[in-house]
């Protein structure tokens, strides 16, 4: 993808023993906040913004020539002007909205990769007025439901958004990372290969926990009209990975994995991939029995590390597996 400058931007020098591979630069994590005031009542995006652009950067890697740099301070100050500007509908398409601006911004600027979290913020209940009495201070004017401008951060999970724009193709990518879930029974796992070194009992019964990363990719041309409600999209792909969690009863964290991939996809028309990461959060029984208890599947030691990391992409038939396998 990374196009070559000149060749006058190699230093001259003797046999070569070294080129520059792929490259790409940008600001990473912006951190931005936007306030939309409707009169009393306010709204808020809280993002996490980085940016990656790719082109004919040779020349800057080669020789310092910096002619072809659009600065990284740049690209940051379009994310905090374009949120003014533009505002942030949804991440997907504030990050679309920057994608389309960067590329073509500067000749040498061929390709653009938007990151971005999201971190989910509730409205705290307006305050009712306190009691006032004698001397005490005088209670505040009772608050009118419109003032709303407070909010407590929640300890949800992130929601996260990858665009990538190379002047004619969009990848659009939605998902979610740090969600914690949990079922405290529908779940066995037994048959499984076993060796000299298997020691693990066959279980008929146990607690399935797991932080979900998943990320699904959108079959989308970049067609404004044609475009999702991303923040709609994305509610209903949470809504459909949760259901598919707590319904599906687990012989595998494996099989859970898949059932709550094909959900998203049989659930969203135009989510054509999705890639889930599942750490199995092991919840092993305590052995009660040296203070003579029994342990009906009551009392459990939750281990931190190791873990089982269960990983897989789940496609729609005749899709090609496009999102990248990090790890
Ligand atoms: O759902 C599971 N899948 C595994 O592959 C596995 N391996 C293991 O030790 N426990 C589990 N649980």
């Amino acid at each position: 993808m990374t196009a070559s400058s000149p060749a006058g931007a190699r230093p001259p020098g003797p046999a070569r023993t070294t080129r520059l591979g792929q490259n790409q630069y940008g600001k990473a994590e912006t951190r931005l906040v936007r306030v939309v005031r409707d009169g009393a009542t306010h709204h808020i995006r809280d993002l996490n913004v980085s940016v990656a652009l790719s082109g004919a950067m040779d020349a800057v890697h080669y020789s310092g020539d910096n002619s072809a740099v659009l600065t990284t301070d740049t690209t940051k100050n379009t994310v905090y002007a374009f949120a003014k500007e533009h505002g942030v509908a949804s991440p997907e398409a504030f990050a679309v909205h920057l994608a389309r601006h960067f590329v073509g911004s500067a000749p040498s600027i061929e390709r653009a990769r938007i990151r971005m979290e999201e971190y989910a913020w509730e409205r705290i209940a307006a305050p009712s007025a306190e009691p006032g009495g004698p001397g005490t201070a005088p209670a505040p004017a009772p608050a009118s439901d419109d003032k709303r401008h407070s909010f407590a951060r929640t300890g949800r999970e992130t929601r996260t958004t990858e665009v990538t724009f190379d002047g004619t193709a969009w990848q659009v990518i939605s998902g979610l990372k740090d969600l914690v879930v949990m079922n405290t029974t529908d779940s066995e796992f037994w048959g499984f290969a076993k060796d000299p070194y298997t020691t693990l009992k066959e279980t008929r019964d146990r607690i399935l926990a797991t932080e979900v990363t998943a990320r699904w990719r959108h079959d989308w041309t970049g067609d404004a009209q044609d475009a999702p409600d991303w923040d709609d999209s994305w509610a209903r792909a949470r809504a459909e990975l949760l259901a598919a969690f707590a319904g599906t009863y687990s012989l595998s964290l494996q099989q859970t994995l898949y059932a709550m991939g094909a959900r998203v996809i049989e659930q969203l028309p135009d989510v054509a991939e999705i890639r889930l990461s599942l750490p199995n959060k092991h919840h092993f029984l305590v052995d009660l029995e040296p203070f003579g208890l029994k342990n009906d599947n009551e009392v459990y030691f939750a281990a931190d590390r190791p873990y089982g990391l269960i990983e897989g992409t789940v496609l729609r038939e005749g899709a090609e597996a496009a999102i990248a396998v990090t790890d």
